[in-house]
């Protein structure tokens, strides 16, 4: 049985793509030019209707949590009669690799930063927080790239503790998709944020060991006000993966520092053959493993079907 129904009793409230859409009709709710060309800079194909029919209702709601949090806040400092440094909301994005997280954080990235409430929006990929290859050839696990035990996790909840502490500047490490690897002394600085959106599949992972001491264990989720999984049949996200892993070798796979470099000239048959390997050794098991049995830890499930419509959310009631 799965974590989120208990004799039939689920925490989550089910709406279809249409129930959705028209929540939209509460608010006035327009995308202004600028935003499209912003979301269509990084991404061409992104469908229009879709940013107005899930994510503009979804950025509402979770701009309705952000500023009942800040109340929140407030209220607390009354009571504990001092103020407090002002701590960001941070939001967790989940899923599958290839399932369209990195998309989905920048829509909303766009779309939250348009209220004077918390204007300054951060996005963070956890991909920054995996070990180095070296250091992922050393302990012999090149080819566990993304499981729970090639991320530094220690770093990563240091990273979500000093944001959680109100730390004025904070910084986390970089991956490049090029190289393939984390890029040695680059850092992202994230500086007074008001939101910041964690993204990765693994952020909504328990702790690897138990720990000895009851106190230090800690789940990276445990920082966050607001989580989503993005999830999808398995064979879309395989064809996503496939489709992604052929138009690189166009663009990124051409780079003169691209690890991928010798794959450039695959045909189709043979980029299909590859990714497919890659899929079935890695990326498959990881998901079946230790990605989708967090599903349920999420606030909301974004649940997409062909060509990443969003067909079903289901929303935690409490
Ligand atoms: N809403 C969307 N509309 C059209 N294409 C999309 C959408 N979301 C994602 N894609 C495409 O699907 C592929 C995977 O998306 P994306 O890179 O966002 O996934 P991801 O979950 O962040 O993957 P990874 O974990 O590997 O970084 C990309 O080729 C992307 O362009
Ligand atoms: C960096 C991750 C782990 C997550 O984004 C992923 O994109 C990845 O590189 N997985 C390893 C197998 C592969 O190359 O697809």
């Amino acid at each position: 049985m799965s974590k989120g129904v208990i004799d039939n009793v689920t925490p989550f409230t089910t709406f279809t793509r249409e129930e959705w859409a028209a929540l939209r009709q509460s608010y006035p709710m327009e995308v202004t030019t600028e935003e499209i060309e912003k979301l269509k800079g990084f991404n061409d194909v992104l469908n229009l209707e879709e940013i107005a029919d899930i994510y503009l209702p979804l950025t509402r709601l979770i701009h309705l949590h952000a500023i009942a949090s800040q109340e929140l806040y407030r209220s607390r400092s009354i009571f504990l009669q001092k103020q407090e440094k002002k701590v960001p909301y941070i939001i967790g994005i989940a899923g599958s690799v290839a399932v369209g997280k990195s998309t989905i954080a920048r829509v909303l990235h766009t779309l939250l930063s348009r209220w004077d409430r918390h204007p300054r929006v951060d996005l963070v990929t956890t991909d920054g927080f995996l070990y180095s290859n070296a250091e992922l050839e050393k302990r012999g696990i090149m080819n566990k790239k993304g499981f729970p035990e090639s991320y530094n996790v220690h770093e990563l909840l240091k990273f979500l503790a000093e944001l959680k502490s109100g730390k004025e500047r904070v910084e986390a490490p970089v991956y490049s998709h090029i190289t393939y690897d984390v890029i040695p002394d680059e850092k992202q600085v994230v500086e007074q944020p008001d939101i910041v959106i964690i993204e990765g599949i693994n952020v909504l992972q328990p702790p690897r060991q138990r720990s000895v001491n009851e106190e230090d264990e800690v789940y990276v989720s445990d920082y966050f006000d607001f989580s989503i999984y993005v999830d999808a049949a398995e064979d879309h996200i395989f064809s996503w993966y496939v489709e992604r892993f052929k138009k690189l070798r166009e663009t990124a796979f051409r780079h003169p520092s691209s690890y991928f470099r010798k794959y450039a000239d695959l045909n189709d048959e043979e980029a299909y053959d590859f990714a497919k390997d890659i899929w079935d050794r890695i990326n498959h098991p990881n998901l079946t493993e230790n990605i989708r049995p967090t599903r349920h830890r999420a606030d909301l499930i974004l649940r997409k079907g062909g060509h990443h419509l969003v067909n079903q959310i289901k929303m935690r009631k409490i």
